[in-house]
């Protein structure tokens, strides 16, 4: 006799054919996603890919036209009163009242949760102590987006939603978003972020899905996506006319070798790993030659989304 299966726990997020429509344009498109719990997730996606519409549907804000969008296991629109005390949103546009004190509001949010975190560490860690009967309006817009933060995680959220938190912020406010960000995974809390700041999704992201025109187009792990279907290429220079036949011949199969200018040659193969590394240089040596200023190099994930989503500017 086998044991009942325990139910596993439902995803944080689970977006199956999502479309949203203003006026007649079609903002989201069919869109399909899954977010695990426990990781940190930035969606990426070029300006009016969808991605602000897709969370703000995922907090209970926008109906969907077609889909379903379950988060927690429920649905944000008909089970909103469950899931809102459940969740942490933190605006792009603040949602915040302009004329209420800045910490006040704070410690008001905080009360309104049955575990609050200690609002005073808070305000100190995202810098917020010289603003504390600031009116909201009043603050500058880094110190709107850090009360905006610590408004979305006061309330220890089992899942956050942080729609572009660290836009307009200075390197030390980004820091310590970041830092804040990886507490909350090491918390547990699952965190679900868009950014335009590739080195933001590379440093914080477990996860990475790219939106583009309202789907959903690449999915994965930062160094996956880096790695997928990629034609990584080593470099390095050597006196002009190697032999890149004989080379080749040494590589794995598929691998491609050019002097692209004299004396400066690639080799392109997938992966570039420290085999291949190992397999030119060992021929470098059997040749006789010292290949200087070789260096492997991966694409960046604003490379691999460059090519997703292509060069030109949207209008
Ligand atoms: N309230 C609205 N009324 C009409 N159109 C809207 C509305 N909100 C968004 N849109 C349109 O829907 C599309 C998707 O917008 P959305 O804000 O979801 O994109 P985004 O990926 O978050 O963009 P960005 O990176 O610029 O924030 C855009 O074409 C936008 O102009």
């Amino acid at each position: 006799m086998h044991a009942e299966p325990v139910a596993e726990a439902a995803p944080a997020v689970e977006i199956r054919g999502l479309v949203k429509r203003y006026a007649g344009k079609t903002a989201v498109d069919g869109l399909d996603l899954r977010i695990d719990r426990g990781a940190v997730t930035a969606v990426l996606g070029p300006n009016g890919a969808g991605k602000t519409t897709t969370i703000e549907t995922c907090e209970g804000y926008r109906r969907p036209d077609a889909g379903t969008v379950r988060v927690l296991g429920l649905d944000p629109v008909r089970q909103a009163a469950e899931l809102r005390p459940r969740i942490g949103v933190m605006l792009q546009s603040g949602g915040v009242y302009p004329g209420a004190r800045a910490v006040e509001m704070l410690r008001h949010t905080a009360k309104l949760h049955a575990h609050p975190l200690d609002v005073d560490a808070l305000v100190e860690r995202l810098g917020l102590g010289s603003c504390g009967r600031t009116a909201y309006r009043r603050l500058s817009g880094g110190q709107q987006q850090r009360l905006a933060l610590a408004m979305a995680v006061v309330g220890r959220p089992e899942l956050v939603f942080l729609d572009e938190p660290t836009a307009g912020l200075d390197p030390q406010a980004r820091r310590a978003t970041w830092e804040l960000v990886r507490d909350l995974r090491r918390d547990g809390v699952t965190v679900v972020v868009t950014t335009h700041h590739m080195e933001e999704a590379e440093e914080l992201a477990d996860r990475v899905a790219i939106v583009d025109r309202g789907k959903v187009i690449a999915e994965g792990t930062p160094a996956g996506l880096c790695r997928d279907g990629a034609e990584d290429s080593l470099h390095f220079e050597a006196p002009a006319g190697l032999d890149l036949g004989a080379l080749v011949k040494v590589l794995p199969d598929g691998a491609a070798a050019t002097e692209t200018a004299p004396g400066h040659y690639r080799v392109q193969a997938s992966p570039v790993d420290p085999q291949l590394v190992a397999r030119v240089t060992a021929w470098c040596a059997e040749a006789g030659v010292l290949p200087e200023r070789l260096t492997a190099r991966q694409r960046t994930l604003e490379e691999v989304f460059l090519e997703l989503t292509g060069r030109e500017l949207r209008s």
